[in-house]
């Protein structure tokens, strides 16, 4: 990836056998078969024939990004065609560009990753084509991997936001809360982004004080995740402890809507209920969990399995 990243002419040559994801305003190209989502994986010379047939200039796919790279050094590119009429675009190929959140949870682990990166790479560039510092264009380097203002010599590199998301326990029952945007019935892990200069230690407990007023005793750190939605964020996942004598919450109801303590047998039987299926008879709503391709899903697995072993 190094090579690729820093030198125009390597990556130039890994185009020509690169394989390529299609992107229409940041909505990624997916055919449906058998109500199934799949990716497809088109090549340098099938892209030039698409540009060709829509008669668009080849030197088009130089604006692609560099995705990824496979075990066998295949390398993986994003380019979006948003310049291009959509539903002509879509006859011609056979699929259509789908919002990534409409799709990501069906496809599969590979592909949510490259097209979450694509996405989050993709709309980078896109909001900065100027120097913030001098209003000149900035130019993209062939892989991606940075913009140089050629007026100042600035060099922008992509950045995503840090997020810390915190499974809190008081040793018998975790802390899920709920903000007016989530699915109705829906309650997750607590999660803030980094202010700057913050540790993440910092961060969980600034965080899990102002959400919901308690004091965080120790904490640990479990896993990661690029979570695109809305906007590219580096989520870190953490548990955390308060003593068990101070549990009582104090919602901050201009961030959350609801935080509640939940009792193992509850979080089991919410992790069960499909969250397209949580409506009730009388209209409320049961209460579901994130999907497994959400870190908060593998924090609350993590913390049941630890509750069973104790
Ligand atoms: N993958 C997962 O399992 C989960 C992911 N998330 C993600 O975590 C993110 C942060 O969670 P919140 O509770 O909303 O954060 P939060 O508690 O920090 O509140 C969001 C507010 O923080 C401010 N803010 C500070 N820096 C920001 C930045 N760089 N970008 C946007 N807003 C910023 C804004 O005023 C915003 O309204 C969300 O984007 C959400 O999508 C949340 C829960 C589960
Ligand atoms: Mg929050």
């Amino acid at each position: 990836m190094f090579e690729l990243k820093e030198n125009d002419d390597i990556c130039r040559q890994a185009q020509n056998s690169g394989t390529f994801y299609l992107f229409h305003n940041f909505s990624p190209f997916l055919q449906k078969i058998r109500g199934k989502y799949l990716v497809p994986q088109i090549n340098a010379t099938e892209i030039k024939k698409i540009l060709e047939k829509f008669r668009q200039n080849e030197q088009r796919i130089e604006d692609s990004v560099l995705i990824g790279c496979s075990g066998d050094c295949l390398a993986y590119f994003a380019l979006d065609l948003g310049s291009m009429e959509r539903s002509v675009l879509e006859s011609g190929l056979e699929g259509s560009f789908t919002e990534l959140q409409q799709a990501f949870f069906q496809l599969d682990e590979k592909d949510t990753h490259l097209l979450s990166s694509a996405q989050a790479l993709l709309r980078w560039h896109d909001n900065h084509q100027y120097c913030s510092k001098t209003g000149q264009p900035t130019k993209k380097n062939l892989a991606g991997s940075k913009r140089v203002c050629h007026s100042s010599g600035i060099i922008y590199y992509p950045q995503m936001s840090p997020v810390v998301i915190t499974l809190l326990s008081d040793g018998n029952r975790c802390l899920l809360v709920r903000q007016a945007s989530f699915p109705r019935g829906m309650y997750s892990a607590l999660a803030g982004f980094c202010d700057v200069g913050e540790t993440l230690e910092e961060t969980v407990r600034r965080e899990v004080a102002e959400e919901v007023g308690l004091e965080v005793d120790s904490l640990w750190y479990s896993a990661s995740q690029h979570w695109p939605f809305p906007n590219s964020t580096l989520m870190i996942a953490c548990h955390a402890m308060v003593q068990p004598q101070e549990t009582e919450i104090s919602v901050n109801k201009l961030e959350l809507e609801a935080a509640r303590w939940f009792s193992l047998d509850e979080v089991v039987e919410a992790l069960r209920r499909d969250p397209r299926s949580s409506k009730q008879e009388d209209g409320t709503f049961s209460v579901c969990l994130p999907p497994k391709q959400a870190i908060a899903h593998q924090l609350i697995q993590e913390w049941i399995k630890n509750q069973l072993c104790q």
